[in-house]
């Protein structure tokens, strides 16, 4: 940590006057805004406005119940996820919020560690009301409040936090009835290894069969028993080991179960499982969204943003061992290998098949959207595109929209694409295009000087196919041409994109290639064969791209493959390697 001497200086000031009277205006002016249904109160009242305390100003609930519970032992919390610069405090009594106003208010709290904002407290009249949900939901997830009867619930508990055969995890602690679940393959073993299915839970699972929320008769069962603090991490509940759904039951304490889009880690949709509800994940929010708890004393209902408190918490988690092939629709999160769809192609048919799903058509539903968001270029590329002669001709293969054709920098530029929505956005910029395969250009050979095919190489398959490119690139220009050739480099540590992340300390071990594509999780490539999530817009609809990243070394390899050319030079700009070939 740095030392900040503005910092330093400014802990435990307290604002007076002029100045805190225009600072209580702001934060009035900003609460109309936002939560219009609050009225400020002229006179004491116990909940409290709070200015510069939240999430947004870096600070920390742990942080406010540091400052306010020694003024107010009871006090209770409401903060924002992300949309507001000030929490809500609802205090005791009115004395007590007295007190807790007189002692914070214009004061910035030396308990801060990032923020120096000074709190500026008003008084209201109400709380904000519970807002009509406005996140999103997975799709199929049910939930069904009340299920589980206060009687029900006291035996299941009795049953399960006395049992024999509990066992301890890093953080909570499990009982398993039927068939016994497997830690190291997140399935389940063989039955003859099955501590009984207890009665009441038997009773359990009849009514769920009369319910029809299952149609089957649950086997494998597993109670956790989380104590304040605890929670699981996220994960799936293997496809191929278990049908569908999953069904989960709370008991005892409300807990916030937090569902993550398996294609866009950034989509988190926080649920509240009431204690004695049933929830049922199913489908959709069971194949492809994760769900975990995080380890946590306390959660944020999403729907109101009161802060509660966790007390212990047990489930039970009812699933039916699967004995067919996971045939669900959500392959690219399948477990389940579909004879080999999902894998690294190894033919010449199954790269064409995978780069027509994975590459083609995403950009078919992303050209409008990729159009507004792709415009700065690769300072490597400009400075390659400058060093042309003047009135030469080159090509741009896999032009996209058409970025690097249309400055009019006296060059005759063509573009080509295999994307039709692009060729059309790039039309429309008055640019020449093409339609057309990188692998099969409809140009004649030593027809131009130069050609660039910027971030298209790494959407290829195959090795074979890949060096064909090349080939391809070299056929098109004259001998003692230049090519500038740009791919994704597994290395993503100096973009800015991994800039804005600071988990320095997962460094990348060593390469572990499956023969299977995953999901890329915006963390460092784990593989170099993944699907990269490209994400529309509010709502989330997010498309898979294929992608080969470039190891250190490898795209020198695959040009020393090719005939006929050789490297000048390669460098490194942003996560890319960007290279310059030359046709001999
Ligand atoms: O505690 C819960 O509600 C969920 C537990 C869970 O996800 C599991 O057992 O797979
Ligand atoms: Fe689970
Ligand atoms: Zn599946």
């Amino acid at each position: 940590m740095y030392f900040n001497e503005d910092k330093a200086k400014a802990i435990g000031t307290r604002f007076e006057g002029g100045k805190l009277a225009k600072k209580v205006h702001k934060s009035i002016e900003q609460l109309k805004r936002h939560d219009p249904d609050v009225e400020v109160s002229s006179e004491p009242t116990k909940f409290l406005l709070v200015s510069n305390s939240s999430i947004l100003c870096s600070v920390t609930l742990e942080e406010l119940e540091e400052i306010f519970i020694p003024l107010d032992e009871k006090a209770e919390f409401i903060v924002y996820p992300n949309k507001r610069s000030y929490s809500f405090v609802q205090c005791s009594s009115i004395e007590a919020a007295q007190i807790v106003r007189k002692e914070l208010h214009g004061l910035i709290p030396p308990q801060l560690k990032v923020s120096h904002q000074p709190f500026i407290i008003s008084f209201v009249c109400n709380l904000p009301e519970a807002k009509k949900c406005e996140m999103f939901r997975p799709a199929n997830l049910k939930l069904v409040e009340d299920y589980v009867s206060e009687n029900l619930e006291n035996d299941l508990v009795k049953l399960l936090t006395n049992h024999p055969k509990v066992q301890s995890l890093k953080h909570r602690a499990v009982v398993h009835f039927g068939h016994v679940f497997d830690y190291n393959t997140n399935s389940a073993s063989e039955w003859k290894e099955a501590e009984p299915i207890p009665p009441v839970i038997e009773a359990l699972i009849d009514r769920l069969i009369s319910d029809k929320y299952i149609t089957e008769r649950s086997d494998q069962i597993t109670a956790n028993v989380y104590e304040p603090g605890h929670g699981i991490p996220s994960h799936y509940d293997t496809h191929s080991a278990f049908d569908d759904p999953i069904i989960s039951i709370s008991l005892l304490s409300d807990v916030v179960m937090e569902f993550k889009d398996g294609a866009n880690s950034a989509r988190i949709a926080p649920v509240l499982l009431k204690a004695r509800s049933l929830c049922l994940i199913e489908g959709e929010s069971r194949y492809r969204w994760k769900h975990g708890i995080v380890n946590r004393k306390y959660d944020v209902d999403p729907r109101t943003n009161r802060v509660v408190p966790r007390k212990t918490r047990v489930s039970l988690t009812l699933r039916k061992i699967r004995r067919k092939p996971c045939e669900c629709q959500w392959k690219e999160f399948c477990d389940w290998d579909r004879k080999g769809e999902m894998s690294v192609p190894s033919s010449e048919d199954l790269a064409m098949k995978l780069e027509n799903s994975y590459v083609s058509n995403v950009y078919e539903n992303i050209a409008s959207h990729f159009d507004e968001t792709r415009h700065s270029g690769w300072k490597a590329v400009k400075k390659f595109i400058d060093e042309i002669p003047r009135g030469n001709l080159m090509y741009d293969v896999g032009c996209g929209n058409g970025k690097y054709l249309i400055p009019k920098d006296g060059l005759f530029k063509i573009g080509c694409d295999m994307c039709l929505g692009l060729c059309e956005i790039a039309l429309k910029k008055d640019c020449y295009i093409a339609r057309c395969d990188a692998l099969s250009l409809p140009f004649r050979d030593t027809s131009a000087d130069a050609a660039i095919s910027i971030a298209v190489l790494h959407h290829i398959a195959t090795f074979e196919r890949r060096k064909r490119m090349i080939e391809e690139l070299l056929r098109v220009v004259k001998p003692g041409g230049m090519i500038c050739v740009t791919v994704w480099s597994m290395d993503q540590s100096q973009s800015e994109y991994a800039k804005m992340r600071s988990n320095k300390d997962e460094v990348n071990e060593e390469i572990k290639n499956t023969d299977r594509l995953k999901i890329h999780d915006g963390k460092d490539f784990q593989q170099q064969d993944v699907l990269v999530p490209w994400t529309m817009d509010q709502k989330g609809e997010t498309f898979l791209r294929y992608y080969h990243v470039f190891r250190e070394g490898e795209a020198e390899q695959l040009v020393d493959s090719v005939d006929g050319c050789e490297l000048v030079s390669i460098e490194k700009e942003q996560g890319n390697y960007i290279l310059v070939i030359r046709k001999i």
